[in-house]
């Protein structure tokens, strides 16, 4: 449900983005309330994580405006949460499950002087928060993707956000998993009603969750609830081209058609289209 009659947390007006005579959106005008759970979709190169770069003041927009908290973006606002896309830490990496929710509190002082007891308190209380506790003292090399995804997500909560972006923050795991990270992130913006703005090529995992989608493909968006988005007639209008949307087995798939063949399973070419489940990938026939 949309929450409605309060503030926006994020303010996009007229925002567009554009590099040399290629434009990836323009014209996009958003609210994101506290806790509203936005999820932005759409094909590889859409410009969905460009989005993110722009919230986070690391890319100037083109033309239009950013506020976050009423005030223009800029980088590393403390109230903005950050959770990359799951990619394994290199074996040897000394770094410990605990470390890495510590960085979120401690920032730049990790390794320099002892915790503070408040700190202590602090970074105990986000461990257990994200389910991090029996995996604490482990090198976070040694975890599973899962477990990995898990400590970043408290390192983004530590600053207790009012704002969590995600960027594939469910690449590469398993079903379970998948599932684990979206109810933590979930159940964090029931509790503290930080917004979440959520990058993602394939919905599936978090359709339970999402109030509105910003759908974004070839140069334009379409932005309103997954029903309203997530339809041939709009998606095919989006595309310029026909695109289906089937419903199978409680998942939504988005065929579209090339030259009049189908394109189904085993067309991707990017590594992050390979979903768990095996299922066809929701944008992998839609270039
Ligand atoms: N600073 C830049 N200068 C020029 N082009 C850029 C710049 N940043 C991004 N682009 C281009 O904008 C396009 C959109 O990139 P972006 O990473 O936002 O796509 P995406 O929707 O997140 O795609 P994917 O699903 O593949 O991650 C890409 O073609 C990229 O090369």
């Amino acid at each position: 449900m949309i929450p409605t009659g309060r503030h926006p947390v994020l303010r996009l007006r007229d925002a567009g983005m554009s590099f040399g005579d290629r434009t990836l959106w323009r014209g996009l005008d958003l609210d994101v309330l506290p806790g509203e759970f936005i999820a932005v979709l759409g094909p590889n190169g859409a410009g969905k994580t460009t989005l993110l770069k722009a919230i986070l003041g690391q890319q100037g927009l083109s033309e239009g405006t950013i506020e976050f908290l009423d005030q223009p973006v800029r980088r590393g606002h403390r109230k903005i949460g950050y959770v990359p896309q799951q990619r394994l830490m290199e074996s040897g990496t000394p770094l410990r499950a605990r470390d890495m929710i510590a960085l979120g509190i401690t920032g730049h002082r990790f390794g320099l002087r002892r915790e503070t007891r408040d700190e202590r308190r602090r970074i105990d209380a986000l461990v257990a928060e994200v389910g991090a506790a029996p995996f604490a003292a482990a090198p976070v090399a040694t975890l599973s993707g899962g477990e990995q995804q898990r400590a970043r997500v408290g390192q983004a909560l530590a600053s207790q956000p009012a704002l969590l972006l995600c960027d594939e923050p469910l690449i590469s795991l398993d079903l379970r998993h998948q599932r684990g990270v979206t109810e933590l992130i979930d159940a964090q913006r029931r509790k503290t009603g930080a917004a979440v703005v959520f990058v993602t090529h394939d919905v599936n995992p978090i359709l339970d969750v999402v109030d509105r989608v910003v759908y974004i493909a070839g140069g334009r968006f379409t932005i309103g609830m997954p029903d309203e988005v997530l339809r041939a007639d709009v998606l095919s209008d989006l595309y310029g081209t026909p695109v289906d949307v089937v419903r199978t087995l409680g998942r939504i798939v988005i065929v579209g058609s090339t030259e009049g063949t189908s394109i189904g399973e085993g067309e991707h070419d990017h590594a992050h289209h390979h979903d768990s489940s095996g299922d066809v990938d929701p944008e992998g026939p839609i270039r």
